[in-house]
């Protein structure tokens, strides 16, 4: 049967850094209209796992299917294109650039996926879900927050009207309280929108209190994966693993 549309396939997945396995054999799902949390301590291999899928990471071993189009080897390019949209650790905005021409941007790879599936967003759309951004519309990307950084490249990856997206660590840096304004937005967006999101993150309570399920990766293997309320609920794997 075929694979519906939205779902993210990671098959068997390893990659490496010269001597160095990232990944070892990962087997990962993440469906539409949940939150799949992928935790683990530094350097468990969460960013070369989302580096990998988006086609940054070249000459991995295994499969990477969306809604079963096998995506494995794809240029980065083609992927964007598919439907998967990246959002990388450090927030990458374009400093230089205002708020809305950031926005542009995403909105040009929108433009180019018209009628190919996900929801189209239209910049006020954007403006609603993060008012602080149209507040700060005209002023350069270099003059926001970290907060509001991390919701202009969220909002940037929306209007590309992704299938789904990756966050990279998207608390990094950031006050509790904005961490926690910021994943309620990110758990309402799945609600709303039904997209499939993979969320990396060290900051692990946080992340699962927004999850609906979890893994874990230790040196580039999977060791846990179950549901996020039995991740929380498990003090030893919180403990060995998850740091809290
Ligand atoms: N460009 C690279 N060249 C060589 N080794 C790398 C490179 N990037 C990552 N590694 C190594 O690969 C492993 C996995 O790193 P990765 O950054 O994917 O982990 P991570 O879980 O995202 O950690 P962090 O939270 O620190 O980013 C680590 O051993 C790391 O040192």
């Amino acid at each position: 049967m075929a694979e519906p549309r939205g779902t993210l396939d990671i098959r068997g997945l390893s990659a490496r850094y010269g001597p160095v396995t990232a990944l070892d054999a990962v087997d990962i799902t993440a469906s539409p209209g949940r939150v799949t949390a992928v935790l683990g301590a530094n350097g468990a291999g969460k960013t070369t796992l989302l580096r990998t899928i988006s086609g940054l990471v070249k000459g991995a071993d295994g499969s990477v299917l969306l809604g079963g189009r096998d995506l494995t080897g794809a240029s980065a390019e083609t992927i964007a294109r598919a439907g998967i949209a990246h959002v990388p650790e450090g927030r990458g905005v374009i400093t230089e650039l205002t708020v809305e021409e950031n926005l542009r941007l995403g909105e040009l790879l929108g433009t180019a996926r018209r009628g190919k599936g996900g929801r189209e967003h239209r910049l006020d759309t954007v403006y609603e879900m993060f008012p602080a951004l149209e507040q700060r519309r005209r002023r350069e990307a270099n003059s926001l927050s970290g907060g509001e950084r991390q919701m202009l490249v969220i909002g940037r990856a929306l209007l590309s009207a992704p299938e789904v997206l990756l966050l990279d660590e998207p608390s990094l840096g950031l006050a509790p309280r904005i961490v926690a304004q910021l994943f309620a937005l990110i758990r309402d967006l799945v609600d709303r929108e039904g997209i499939t999101v993979l969320l990396v993150e060290q900051n692990a309570r946080s992340a699962l209190s927004i999850a609906d399920t979890g893994f874990v990766l230790n040196l580039g293997r999977v060791v846990a994966a179950a549901d996020a309320a039995s991740l929380a609920g498990d003090a030893d794997l919180r403990h060995a693993y998850l740091g809290f």
